[in-house]
């Protein structure tokens, strides 16, 4: 597996260390209240494990899963809901949880879905954001990374189901995935 891997392009180190301020971002920024964090799968997960813990103020966890990508490099502009939410979110402190935002297709048909079920505040918190596919704007409230164009792996982000479990997000050698 790791032999697929061109270069680490976010090393264990740095996710670590950023995870860490974001959480103390958060935190800050929800003082006296409680969150609902929904992450969405299944690319979020192990984002979603760390920057939970990194947070101080109660979180709820709830998960979503959404699919855009088959088994390619491109979105295929369709969202489809594979699994929707257990808890009832009206009147509750959303922060979604993605591990990346590309075209921003996933986050569009996402916000406006979930703003329909009446939430008291919805924000958006990604890992990885990589602004140059962008097709349609997402605001985004907590940003790990800006990463370029090319397409990512590992830290729960995959290729065909694979790489996700590599603790670094890198690039793959181009014969992997031509
Ligand atoms: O901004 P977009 O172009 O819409 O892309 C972002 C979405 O694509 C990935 O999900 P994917 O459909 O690959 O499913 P996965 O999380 O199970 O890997 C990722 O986890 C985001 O949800
Ligand atoms: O660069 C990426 N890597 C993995 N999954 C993705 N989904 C959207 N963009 C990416």
């Amino acid at each position: 597996m790791i032999n697929d891997v061109e270069r680490i392009l976010i090393s264990e180190a740095q996710l670590a260390e950023r995870i860490k301020e974001l959480g103390a971002q958060i935190t800050a920024d929800y003082a006296g209240k409680e969150i609902l964090a929904i992450g969405v799968l299944r690319g979020a997960v192990v984002f979603m494990a760390d920057l939970t813990r990194a947070i101080k103020v109660p979180v709820a966890i709830d998960f979503m899963a959404v699919s855009s990508y088959g088994a390619g490099t491109d979105s295929s502009g369709v969202v489809r809901i594979l699994k929707d939410l257990d808890e009832n979110i009206e009147g509750r402190h959303l922060l979604i949880v993605e591990d990346i935002i590309d075209s921003g297709l996933t986050l569009t048909y996402l916000l406006e879905n979930l703003k329909s079920r009446k939430p008291a505040s919805i924000k958006l918190c990604t890992l990885l954001n990589k602004p140059e596919r962008r097709k349609a704007e997402v605001q985004i409230d907590y940003n790990g990374f800006t990463v370029p164009d090319y397409f990512v792996v590992g830290y729960g982000l995959d290729f065909a189901e694979k790489y996700r479990n590599l603790p670094f997000i890198g690039i793959l050698k181009p014969e992997v995935y031509k």
